[in-house]
Order: C-alpha cells, then structure tokens, then sequence
C-alpha cells in the first residue's frame, strides 16, 4: 500500500478498500493450494479475521500518509418493490459502513446511488457534521503489529459446494 501511493503520489487522494478484488486475489493466488479454499462465499465477510486486518491496515497506512482511507462496496441494492427486503438490505449496508466509520475509514463506496443516503447518514453522524476525514484523529498505530499471516488467515466457516 504504501508503495502504491508513492507511485500515484502526484494523482491520489487515498486508497479505497477493494473487498471483492482482494477475495479474488486470494483465491487466484492460492488456486494450487487446497488447503486454503474459502468457506461459503456469504461467510467471506468483513468480520473475517484476514479482512478486518487488511481494512484496519489500509486506514493506518492511508493516514500515516495523510490521504484518505475508503471503504468498500457492500454487495446489497435497493429492492424497489419489496419494503421489506429493502429495509433489510439497507440495514445491512448500515451495519457495514458502521464498522467502517469507527474503524476509521473518511468515506466509502456504494454499488447503487439508492445508497448514499443511508452511507452519508452514518458517516456524517459517527465522524461529525464538520469532520471531513479521520486521518489525524483515526492513526490506527493499533495496525503496526499487523503480519503477512494476519493477511492470509484462511476464513473460517463451512463449505457446502
Ligand atoms: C466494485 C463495484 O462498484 S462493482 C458495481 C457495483 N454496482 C452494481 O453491481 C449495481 C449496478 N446496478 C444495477 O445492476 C442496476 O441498478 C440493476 C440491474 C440492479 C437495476 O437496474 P434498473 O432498475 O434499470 O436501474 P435502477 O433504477 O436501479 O437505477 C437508477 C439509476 O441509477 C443508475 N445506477 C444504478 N446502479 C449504478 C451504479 N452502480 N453506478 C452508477 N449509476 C448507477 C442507473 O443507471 C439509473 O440511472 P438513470 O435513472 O439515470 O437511468
Ligand atoms: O473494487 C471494489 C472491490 O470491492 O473490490
């Protein structure tokens, strides 16, 4: 990561915490290895222990940096003719950029532009209204100690296929 910034260091702003493209990297790399194929994939969540880290990880290196750390997409729309399934989806993208915000994160990325107003709601009430980021009140020196095994902990949970 901090690689990476150097590099864009004249064009970027921060990092956004690709969820899906980091469980694609995983399983890519690790396709030869039988011993780390990954549990069901609704179980391959941020509450994982190789995800929380990377997320945490990102948040330290982007504010050491001092540029902004993202969150990433969850995976629910809006269901335009069910109430009740789109309140349970939308409860599910607040629950997630919840973690986000008190994990440190400035901002996030939705999948539907249904969804920004239940992001910017929780961001805006859990960083303050005239908080623009948490990169000096969010250090996350917490990460330091974070290993290249905390990284690869393969997922715990079951797997039915
Ligand atoms: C890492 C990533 O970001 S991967 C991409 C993540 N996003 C997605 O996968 C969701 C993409 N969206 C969709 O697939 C569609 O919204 C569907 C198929 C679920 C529903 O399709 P529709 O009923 O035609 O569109 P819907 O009414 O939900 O969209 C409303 C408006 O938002 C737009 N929109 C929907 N999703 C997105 C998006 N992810 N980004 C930008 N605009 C979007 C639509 O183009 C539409 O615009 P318009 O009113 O100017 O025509
Ligand atoms: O690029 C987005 C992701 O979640 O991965």
């Amino acid at each position: 990561m901090d690689e990476i910034l150097y590099e864009l260091r004249d064009h970027s702003v921060g990092l956004n915490c690709g969820r899906w493209d980091y469980i694609f990297s995983y399983v890519k790399t690790f396709q030869a290895h039988p011993d780390r194929l990954l549990p069901d994939r609704v179980l391959v969540g941020m509450n994982q222990h190789f995800m929380r880290t990377y997320s945490d990880l990102l948040i330290r290196t982007c504010h050491r940096r001092g540029v902004h750390a993202m969150g990433g997409m969850a995976a629910q729309i809006p269901i335009r003719d069910d109430p009740v399934a789109n309140e349970a989806a939308l409860d599910l993208v607040r629950k997630d950029k919840l973690r986000e915000v008190k994990a440190g994160h400035d901002g996030t990325w939705a999948a539907h532009p249904g969804l920004i107003p239940a992001c910017m709601e929780i961001f805006t009430t859990h960083m303050g209204h005239n908080t623009p980021n948490q990169i000096q009140t969010m250090r996350r020196e917490d990460a330091s100690a974070i290993t290249e095994e905390d990284l690869l902990q393969r997922p715990r949970g079951v797997r039915t296929l």
